[in-house]
């Protein structure tokens, strides 16, 4: 019977870093062949894209693979276990393979997919690093005044108060093996210190906190824990029960968790006349509709080359990352945001004021 393949799971909420962090990791992987299985959350594969931007030999188009039919966590018979099924059969099966969920994936029914009988006996969870925002939890996008919840769910036991967007950020936390503090050279050390001690308060013990810049970190540090995640499922139990599965159907999550809380849409039209101009719109709209995330590739006339766009809450990043192929001279952004985004009025804001 031959070793067992280690896989990482990826997991953070929308825009956290993951997809830099496996960018990163892959222009300092030491010889290992790597398949990378990367889930998204909307309809242009963005994430993908970008990594196949990376240009490594060690990690061929054939090396990735895109699973875009809806969220990992939901559909893991239907496209997760097929996919590692086809990974490990492999003439030459990798080395080791790294997942990155959507960012609105719980890990918990990810991993305990690597009990499927087709799978355990070949693959093995390495580790479960959830990679967090720095700047967006020292800005406090996910706190909640916890004493307030605690009086009202004092006052009232059956309510829960917590938006979607902590529970999902307390699940991951959870089944963390590893924290990847990102963006951490947009922050003072003092900060970052604060931060690790606030989260080391909701993580199991023993789990191990590292900070990530631009550079990122190399698969020396994120690869190799050798943890066997499916082996200690208990210990990284979800928070808040999103799950209401039957105990001896543990195969079947489809739709039985809150992403109906979550949408996305796609913004399509042709090319635009100014990238200051857009930037500009995007802002206002991201704070008027309160966009959580917005990405995508943006054709700029007189430009043959494909503008990326990278938009985390207010933040938003630019850059040119290479000539437009085969997908063809379009823009196309994805919108993602809690249920209810006007999809109209956003759409009109962007579209009609930056056209070329
Ligand atoms: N300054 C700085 N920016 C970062 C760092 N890591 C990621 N970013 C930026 O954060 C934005 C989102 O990064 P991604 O890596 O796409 O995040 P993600 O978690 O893969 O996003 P989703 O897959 O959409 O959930 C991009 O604009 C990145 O350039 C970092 O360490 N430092």
């Amino acid at each position: 019977m031959p070793a067992k393949i280690p896989a990482t799971v990826i997991t953070g909420f929308l825009g956290a870093g993951k997809t830099t962090l496996i960018r990163n990791m892959l222009t300092r992987n030491d010889g290992r062949r790597i398949a990378l299985i990367i889930n998204e959350f909307g309809d242009v594969g963005v994430d993908g894209e970008v990594l196949k931007g990376c240009g490594d030999a060690l990690c061929s188009d054939d090396d990735i693979v895109e699973l875009s039919n809806g969220c990992i966590c939901c559909t893991v018979a239907d496209d997760f276990i097929p996919t590692m099924k086809k990974l490990i059969e492999r003439g030459t099966p990798p080395d080791h393979i790294v997942i990155e969920t959507s960012g609105l994936a719980l890990p918990q029914p990810l991993v305990r997919a690597f009990n499927w009988p087709e799978i355990r006996t070949r693959v093995t969870v390495d580790g479960v690093v959830t990679v967090v925002d720095g700047p967006a939890l020292r800005d406090g996008r996910f706190a909640h005044d916890v004493a307030a919840v605690d009086r009202q769910r004092e006052a009232d036991e059956g309510l829960d108060h917590e938006t979607p967007l902590s529970e999902l950020f307390e699940d991951q936390l959870a089944c963390a093996d590893m924290v990847v503090i990102s963006k951490t050279d947009t922050m003072l050390g003092t900060e970052v210190d604060a931060l690790t001690a606030d989260l080391a308060a909701q993580t199991r013990e023993g789990v191990h906190f590292v900070r990530s810049t631009g550079d990122g970190l190399g698969a020396d540090v994120l690869l190799g824990m050798g943890i066997a995640a499916e082996d200690d499922l208990d210990a990284r139990a979800e928070l808040h029960h999103h799950h209401h599965h039957d105990d001896d159907d543990d195969h079947d999550h489809e739709h039985e968790h809150g992403h109906d809380e979550f949408e996305s849409f796609v913004i399509e039209m042709g090319e635009i006349a100014d990238p200051a101009v857009l930037t500009r719109h995007l802002a206002e709209a991201i704070r008027a509709h309160d966009i959580l995330r917005l990405k995508g590739f943006v054709a700029v006339a007189g430009k043959p080359m494909r503008m990326v766009v990278q938009a985390v809450g207010p933040r938003i990043e630019t850059y040119y990352d290479r000539p437009f192929g085969a997908e063809g001279r379009a823009t196309r952004l994805v919108v993602i945001g809690e249920a209810g985004l006007d999809h109209v009025a956003i759409k009109a804001a962007i579209r009609e004021r930056v056209a070329a």
